[in-house]
């Protein structure tokens, strides 16, 4: 880990066991914790701190937990369905809906509830999203698949809130293993956010129809600086990112091949080559990765993926391995990050 390096103004996390998160807190204050756990529960304020459980892990030992710190003080609260922690710069909230035949209607509900407290209280920069999806490659009660029936509720939740494709955050949409959908954002008040795209890729956002009827919204990085004219000193938060080239899927079935792309994907993404047309002057590489989520689609394959994982990534970065499924079926990983 290399949080001495973060500024101050920046929010930060660790990854760390469920057992001791207080242990590793060093002095911070603690904006929510959330747990990759072996059960959903719905986000909740306990012992004023903000916790979410995702049902991600297959048993106890693949457990751990995701810690968000400030030096500010935090404050908690719920709003809705949703809980959230704030400390005057950083609001971390999470919602879940529960599981349903349908889902759209209760994702835009949840996402809407969500962005109206983040506009309330003054946090209008959203840079970062995570959605966990129960069945995520099945059916709902219409035969629509349930990735599709909620990037459907997403749009319409954007649309009522009129969030321009330009200003969507980095998002990550990934399988859970239970607990209908639950999802965090964090969002900034005075913090400039700048959304990049990947010149290899369409844009999510731009995605034709045969992927669904409304397309995923979501950037593929977000730039995170205290100010706009900080073109150098601020974070990468890198979207979920798999062996996909234009809007297509490669290398079906080839899992090498998949991780090779899925990484390529992340290094040019990172690179100055694509950061140069947003003005980003940073030229960052897999190295840089911290709080590095591999999500696997059969549990067989984490041996191999944690072998091409460690010929790419720092040593002293924090990788989280998770055995889930992913959004489209032809697809058998996907790798986010931070470069803090
Ligand atoms: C892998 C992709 O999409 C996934 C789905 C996302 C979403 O719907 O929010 C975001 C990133 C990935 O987790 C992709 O389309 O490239």
């Amino acid at each position: 880990m290399t949080q001495e390096k973060r500024p101050a103004d920046l929010p930060s996390a660790i990854f760390t066991s469920p057992y001791d998160v207080t242990g590793t807190m060093s002095g911070r204050n603690v904006l929510g914790v959330v747990n990759f756990t072996t059960g959903c529960t719905g986000p909740r304020v306990e012992d004023s701190r903000l916790t979410v459980d995702l049902h991600m892990a297959h048993r106890a030992d693949e457990e751990f937990s995701e810690v968000w710190t400030t030096d500010r003080p935090v404050e908690t609260g719920v709003h809705r369905q949703a809980a959230y922690a704030h400390d005057g710069e950083y609001l971390l909230i999470a919602g879940r809906i529960p599981p349903a035949g349908r889902y759209a209607e209760g994702t835009s509900a949840a996402y809407c509830a969500a962005l109206e407290l983040m506009e309330g209280l003054g946090y209008k920069n959203c840079f970062r999203m995570w959605n966990f999806v129960g069945g995520i490659n099945g059916d709902n009660a219409d035969g629509l698949e349930i990735y599709r029936d909620f990037c459907k509720g997403r749009a319409e939740a954007f649309e009522l809130f009129r969030f321009g494709d330009l200003q969507v955050p980095s998002a990550t949409g990934i399988g859970s293993l239970g607990g209908g959908i639950a999802f965090y954002f964090l969002a900034g008040r005075s913090a400039a956010l700048t959304s990049i795209e990947n010149s290899k890729q369409v844009s999510a956002y731009h995605y034709p129809e045969q992927y669904g009827p409304r397309p995923p919204k979501f950037a593929r990085a977000t730039y995170l600086s205290a100010t706009h004219t900080d073109r150098t000193g601020g974070q990468l938060y890198v979207a979920g990112t798999a062996s996909i080239r234009g809007h297509e899927t490669c290398h079906e079935g080839d899992l090498v091949k998949q991780m090779e792309l899925s990484l390529e994907n992340i290094s040019h993404l990172i690179s100055r080559d694509n950061l140069d047309a947003y003005e980003v002057d940073r030229d960052a590489g897999l190295r840089d990765l911290d709080n590095i989520k591999v999500y696997v689609r059969r549990s067989e394959d984490v041996p191999t993926v944690r072998r091409i994982c460690s010929e790419h990534f720092s040593p002293a970065a924090s990788v989280a391995y998770l055995n889930v499924d992913i959004c489209r079926s032809g697809l058998l990983v996907e790798i986010e990050g931070i470069v803090f």
